[in-house]
């Protein structure tokens, strides 16, 4: 189990005529990722997607918050320990042409991780072939073919799946794959998708998968938990399908409007949720950070920020569904019209 509470980071951004500004790019946010689940986080560009996910997966510092990995908060290690830790938490480089060095062959890249793997675990040197022949085979590619290869002579596809495989090294117990970041062709994307789901079930690893689609984000937790993240805040959260078929947070009845209508499964509605005004970060917020946005505001909206609360109703199912506003309400969503 992988937890986060309150995580914060603001960055300082150079260059401005006041000798810097401040972003506030994750204010408090709060997750859980059980063994073996599936957590997705949504929002649009700049909203701290990229910043929460290399936090998890121990390459970027927070201001404040802990994240607790099966029972141990990080803040209580030493570096080294923790860097230990954090190893079980493997960020997936969805960028397979830079993410690969390109003067080691295939199998020089999974020996040297899984060599390491050996001298930790007292394994005899002769694992670490049949290792890396198994994880090939795992993540569906052909180690007698890749083996003796280098990345340039290997299709996108099949080194993104190397860059998996390496990733499998260290037996993670979590995968975070940010798709945000990604350069790969939509083939490429499926093919990826429907892979992190068959290691989810197959070694149980959990996955957080961070992205703007809400498809894909529907596709990979069916079974998980979907948080919405508004400019470094989490404003829904719940069951992905109870978020995504029962939106009541109108920054993520905005975000599912934009999805194209493409089986006729989203029905129109009369009010749909349409962003009123452009963001400008750098005018003070008092209240709720959607509020400048919403259709929906009214006076006690800018006055104090709402929390995170349980939308009303019966709460029977496995997670609860959150939200942060003063005015939730199943309002039907208005998909646009697929081109
Ligand atoms: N190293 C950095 N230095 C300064 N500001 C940064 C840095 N990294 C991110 N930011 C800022 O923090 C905010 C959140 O960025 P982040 O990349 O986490 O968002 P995101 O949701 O992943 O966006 P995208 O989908 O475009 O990748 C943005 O305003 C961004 O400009």
């Amino acid at each position: 189990m992988i937890t986060g509470t309150g995580i914060t980071k603001t960055y300082r951004q150079r260059g401005d005529v006041l000798g810097g500004r401040e972003v506030r790019a994750l204010r408090g946010v709060d997750f859980a990722v059980p063994r073996g689940g599936a957590v997705s986080f949504i929002g649009e560009s700049g909203c701290g997607k990229t910043t929460l996910g290399r936090i998890v997966a121990g390459l970027e510092t927070y201001d404040a918050g802990e994240i607790v990995i099966d029972g141990t908060p990080m803040s209580s290690l030493r570096h080294k320990q923790r860097q230990a830790e954090f190893r079980k938490i493997q960020l997936i480089h969805q960028d397979p042409y830079s993410a690969l060095n390109p003067n080691r062959t295939i199998h020089q890249t999974l020996q040297a991780p899984l060599a390491l793997r050996a001298r930790r675990t007292g394994r005899p040197s002769s694992w670490v072939d049949d290792r890396a022949e198994e994880l090939l085979s795992l993540v569906g590619i052909d180690p007698g073919y890749v083996l003796g290869r280098y990345p340039h002579q290997l299709s996108g596809g099949m080194r993104q799946r190397v860059v998996i495989a390496r990733a499998l090294t260290v037996d993670p117990e979590m995968l975070v794959a940010d798709e945000s970041v990604s350069m790969i062709d939509v083939s490429m994307r499926l093919s990826v998708l429907a892979l992190l789901k068959d290691l989810r079930e197959r070694l149980g690893v959990s996955v957080l998968f961070i992205t703007h689609d809400i498809a894909t984000a529907r596709y990979i937790g069916d079974s998980g938990e979907l948080y919405v993240l508004y400019r470094g805040q989490v404003v829904e959260r719940g069951l992905t399908e109870s978020v995504i078929s029962g939106p009541v947070h109108p920054y993520t009845q905005s975000l599912l409007s934009a999805i194209p209508v493409l089986h006729g499964l989203e029905r129109p509605g009369h009010d749909r949720v349409v962003p009123t005004e452009a963001l400008d970060e750098r005018r003070p917020d008092t209240g709720c950070l959607f509020a400048r946005r919403c259709p929906f505001r009214t006076e006690e909206c800018t006055a104090e920020p709402p929390a995170l609360v349980r939308v009303a109703g019966p709460a029977a199912e496995a997670a609860p569904h959150e939200h942060a506003c003063y005015h939730p309400a199943r309002r039907s969503v208005i998909p646009e019209e697929a081109a």
